[in-house]
């Protein structure tokens, strides 16, 4: 069975026009809940680097890595091995074929001893261009949060109101998907299918496909579609924070990597409320027909939670 192509409309974060861009982001999030951004701030010269020092990351021992695992810190940040995780609770498969290494709490040099970095005699420039990289995505990830609240027909500093974006909780996630099938009878997935736990993701990949999403998880058997590459543009998705605050207005879709056969790398950016941001559904998306589906939460409590259940596998 050939696997269709999902339409994606194309948001530039640098148009004048912020009315028709926060409508285009309101029909994407109600049909789809992806989209793509250009014209966000970040140079192709910066992600060339960034791939670089991705690709020269998972190119060290595997005991290199291991002495970074995430498991043994605090604060999420750290490597994760291959097979190690699962995202989908309902397949059996023996672990997703990819390695990551996460690195996060940036913004907060009180918070930023938290991340594991290789040795700089090693790599000596993996942190001054993550850390470059996430301060550009952080800031195109805010500005996009404006147009968000004008797709929400909110003020476009409500996230910053609510105190969300005062000190987000940001991940860079860097991803390895090794290029072999190998020959199993199990189905081996790159990432199992999953939704977001956060607020957006801003993604970008080096190129090789594999990404896709189900557009409707209630429907059997799941169909899935290719999410097609755009050259210098992010795929930006809705997590389950922002659909709990929409009360499921805007979507937090599955979505899936898929074996390519080449490597694939990418570089996913969450972008999380501060820890102590209560999500609660917006009034204007709930009324009688649709009451609120979601007690309020404490953001850090939310995520602590989604982790326990990623990691307890
Ligand atoms: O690597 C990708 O393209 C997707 C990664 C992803 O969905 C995730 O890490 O949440
Ligand atoms: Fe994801």
């Amino acid at each position: 069975m050939t696997t269709e192509t999902v339409n994606l409309p194309i948001i530039d974060l640098s148009s004048s026009d912020s009315i028709s861009s926060a409508a285009s982001i309101r029909q994407a999030c109600i049909e789809c809940g992806f989209f793509y951004l250009v014209n966000h701030g970040v140079e192709e010269e910066l992600f060339a680097e960034v791939f670089d020092q991705s690709s020269n990351f998972f190119s060290l021992p595997l005991e290199d890595k291991l002495k970074l695992d995430r498991k043994h810190h605090s604060g999420h940040s750290g490597y994760t091995p291959l097979f190690s995780e699962n995202l989908d609770f309902a397949s059996s498969s023996k672990g997703d074929s990819k390695e990551s290494y996460y690195v996060g709490n940036l913004y907060d040099p009180t918070q930023s001893h938290l991340n594991k970095w290789p040795s700089e005699d090693i790599l000596p420039s993996l942190r001054p261009t993550m850390e470059s990289y996430y301060r550009k995505v952080l800031s195109a990830g805010k500005r996009l949060s404006s147009l968000i609240a004008l797709a929400l027909n909110l003020d476009e500093d409500f996230f910053d109101k609510v105190g969300a974006l005062n000190k987000p909780r940001g991940f860079l996630r860097l991803l390895h998907y090794p290029g072999e099938l190998g020959s199993t009878d199990e189905e081996i997935y790159g990432a199992s299918a999953h939704s977001d736990y956060g607020m957006v993701t801003l993604l970008a990949s080096n190129g090789v496909p594999g990404l896709q999403v189900c557009r409707d998880k209630s429907k059997q058997p799941r169909v899935w579609e290719d999410v097609l590459h755009i050259d210098g543009a992010f795929i930006v998705n809705i997590g389950d924070m922002l659909e709990r605050w929409t009360n499921c207005l805007f979507r937090s879709t599955l979505h899936r990597v898929m074996p390519a056969g080449r490597e694939r790398y990418s570089v996913a950016f969450f972008m999380d409320p501060n820890e102590d941001c209560v999500v609660e559904c917006l009034a204007s998306c709930c009324s009688e027909e649709s009451p609120p589906r979601f007690p309020p939460v404490r953001s850090g409590d939310y995520l602590e939670e989604r982790f326990r259940l990623t990691n307890a596998i």
